[in-house]
């Protein structure tokens, strides 16, 4: 419930996009799970269709470099993905590849994949139509949903962490495995990469920045609740007057 009085969040039907973008490490894909939930939406983990063409592309022995065979994977792309925060799976071409997708080959290569502009092309026109799919309900995190698949979004944010929190993070999610350097390496050096081609660093006009670097997870998604809401009762409040 809202100051106003009113519920804005949960109206059966209205859209309500929520589009997170943010680097490596930062906490989409867990914070956005857990506000899509919280707010019934579906969700989109739009780095999992990176990674899936990635799986593609090495099981079928495509160079890379070769920009126009990358394209062709990815409009050929047999995926599915689940869109429920509740059950997370990835298959393509039936072979489920839920975990295969986050293994290090798959995390040291799918920056290749990602900055063949064409591939992007196709992910994105696949992403536009998820959201189509579910009637505009659902939360949607990458690094250019706010800016590229979705800049007319309810709520557009951009979840930041320091440098220092990202690697901590990242190294305590994989049990302790990693050198310093390896986490570097698989934070770090991607988002350098990738930012070749997509900017998630500096918030674009109207997208809000939630810098979660001293906040434990909890407070992370409560403030991403608190955001929606803020959003949600301001645009009440517009139409009624
Ligand atoms: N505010 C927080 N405080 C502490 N840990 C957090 C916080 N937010 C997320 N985490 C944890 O940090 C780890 C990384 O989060 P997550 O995988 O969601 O990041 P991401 O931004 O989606 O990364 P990537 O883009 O590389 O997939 C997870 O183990 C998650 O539970
Ligand atoms: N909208 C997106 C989502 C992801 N990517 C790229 C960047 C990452 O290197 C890769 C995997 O994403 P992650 O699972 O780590 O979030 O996909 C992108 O360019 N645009």
């Amino acid at each position: 419930m809202t100051t106003s009085g009113q519920e804005p969040v949960l109206r059966a039907g209205h859209p309500l996009v929520v589009a997170v973008d943010g680097p490596s490490g930062s906490g989409k894909s867990s914070v956005s799970k857990a506000a899509a939930r919280a707010l019934r939406l579906a969700y989109l983990d739009t780095g999992a269709m990176y990674r899936a063409l990635t799986w593609y592309c090495l099981d079928r022995g495509i160079d890379l470099k070769d920009a126009a065979a990358v394209e062709n994977a990815a409009e050929e792309l047999p995926l599915e993905q689940s869109t429920s925060p509740d059950a997370e799976f990835v298959k393509v071409g039936g072979v489920d590849v839920t975990e295969a997708i986050r293994e290090p080959r798959i995390s040291e290569n799918v920056s290749a994949v990602a900055t063949t502009l064409g591939a992007r092309t196709e992910l994105i026109r696949r992403q536009r139509e998820q959201i189509e799919k579910h009637r505009n309900r659902m939360v949607v995190e990458g690094r250019d949903i706010t800016t590229v698949v979705a800049p007319r979004a309810e709520v557009r944010l951009l979840l930041t962490a320091s440098e220092e929190a990202r690697l901590r993070r990242r190294g305590v999610q994989l049990g302790g495995t990693q050198s310093k350097e390896q986490l570097a390496q698989q934070v770090l050096e991607r988002d350098k990469k990738d930012s070749t081609v997509v900017n998630f660093t500096r918030a674009a006009d109207g997208v809000v920045t939630l810098d979660s670097s001293d906040l434990d997870f909890r407070q992370t998604v409560d403030a991403v609740l608190d955001i929606v809401h803020r959003v949600l009762e301001h645009r009440v409040v517009e139409t009624r007057d």
